[in-house]
């Protein structure tokens, strides 16, 4: 259990914020006491989930749509940030995937995965980095990615290749901007059955990424984890505190695996090496394609 106040005044903008696990990291962080920006595609998403963080914790919340993958946009969105006062901490969180035979991707489909996972991850830490530079202040950047980046994935290889990236970034930056106060550090998270990953994952609903209780459709996933369960959004939005907190002084460049061990025993894709072509048609089916 994390002190009480521990983030108590930090300005933490988190990307996808208004959904699944940036909303998760959202709520943590404000009972724990800190100012948010939310950002997203979706106005009215973001909305809803500033009124919710208002109610439950009487947080200070700004919202801020944003299309990651415009580099302007980030631009004007850090921008209109700064403008009411310095962020102390960068999530980058939004990401998008679906699963597809690799060979079948067109280059729309490789680039609207890259576009906002890695293009948009980076548009966003040097927004944030810069700041930070130039006016002398500490920053943390941390970064979602992907048990991906130890296994590598089938079937889901742009989010593979991208969140792969970002650890790189991960990496780098620590020692580049490690001596100007701003670290970076990352959260590998196994399966979390969120809205989002459910329909990014699983279209033919129940196969591989079921839902938070055991069931006949969720069988295998669960037997595939040493611990027997999928993730839960508060465990990761916990770690996540911890990591952008000062009780994290010290951490830097680091990628903190959560999942339960899955990882060392599966990438979590290999039951898709079964499927044949119906089960992709009905796959494609699924997302009306
Ligand atoms: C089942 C086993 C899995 C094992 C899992 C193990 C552990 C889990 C690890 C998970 C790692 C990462 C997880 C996540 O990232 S979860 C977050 C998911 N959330 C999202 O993806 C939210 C955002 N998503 C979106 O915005 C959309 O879903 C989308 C990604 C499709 C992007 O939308 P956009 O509007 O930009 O794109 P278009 O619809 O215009 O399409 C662009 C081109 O892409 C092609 N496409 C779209 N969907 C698919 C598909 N399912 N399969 C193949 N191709 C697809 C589309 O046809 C367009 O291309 P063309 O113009 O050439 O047709
Ligand atoms: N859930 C899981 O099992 C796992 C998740 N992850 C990672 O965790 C993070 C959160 O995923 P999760 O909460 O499950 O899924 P969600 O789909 O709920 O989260 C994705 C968020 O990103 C936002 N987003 C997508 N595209 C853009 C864009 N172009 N510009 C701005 N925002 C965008 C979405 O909002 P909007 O559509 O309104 O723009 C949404 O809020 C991601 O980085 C994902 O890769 C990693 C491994 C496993």
């Amino acid at each position: 259990m994390l002190q009480d106040g521990l983030l108590r005044g930090r300005r933490i903008l988190i990307t996808g914020g208004g959904t699944g696990l940036g909303l998760a990291m959202a709520d943590r962080f404000a009972a724990l006491g800190a100012q948010l920006v939310l950002s997203g595609r979706r106005a009215e998403v973001l909305a809803a989930a500033r009124d919710g963080l208002v109610a439950r914790h009487g947080a200070s919340v700004q919202t801020l749509p944003c299309d990651v993958r415009d580099a302007a946009a980030v631009e004007a969105m850090f921008d209109a940030a700064w403008q009411q006062g310095p962020l102390d901490v960068l999530v980058n969180n939004a990401a998008a995937t679906f699963i597809a035979q690799t060979e079948r991707l067109s280059a729309r489909a490789a680039d609207a995965i890259l576009g906002p996972t890695l293009h948009g991850a980076l548009y966003c830490t040097l927004q944030a980095g810069r700041r930070w530079l130039d006016s002398g202040r500490p920053g943390v950047v941390l970064s979602i990615l992907s048990t991906s980046t130890r296994t590598g994935r089938a079937f889901t290889v742009p989010s593979a290749m991208a969140k792969s990236a970002l650890l790189a970034m991960t990496r780098s930056l620590a020692v580049e901007w490690g001596p100007q106060g701003i670290r970076s550090v990352a959260i590998a998270p196994g399966p979390f059955p969120t809205a989002g990953a459910g329909q990014a994952l699983d279209p033919t609903a129940g196969r591989a990424f079921a839902d938070a209780a055991p069931g006949a459709g969720a069988a295998a996933a669960y037997a595939a984890n040493p611990l027997g369960r999928v993730g839960r959004p508060p465990e990761l939005a916990e770690l996540a505190a911890f990591l952008v907190s000062d009780s994290a002084a010290y951490i830097n460049g680091e990628m903190v695996a959560i999942d339960g061990g899955q990882h060392l025993r599966t990438s979590g894709a290999e039951d898709l090496l079964a499927w044949g072509p119906d089960d992709w048609a009905r796959a494609r089916a699924g997302r009306g394609g």
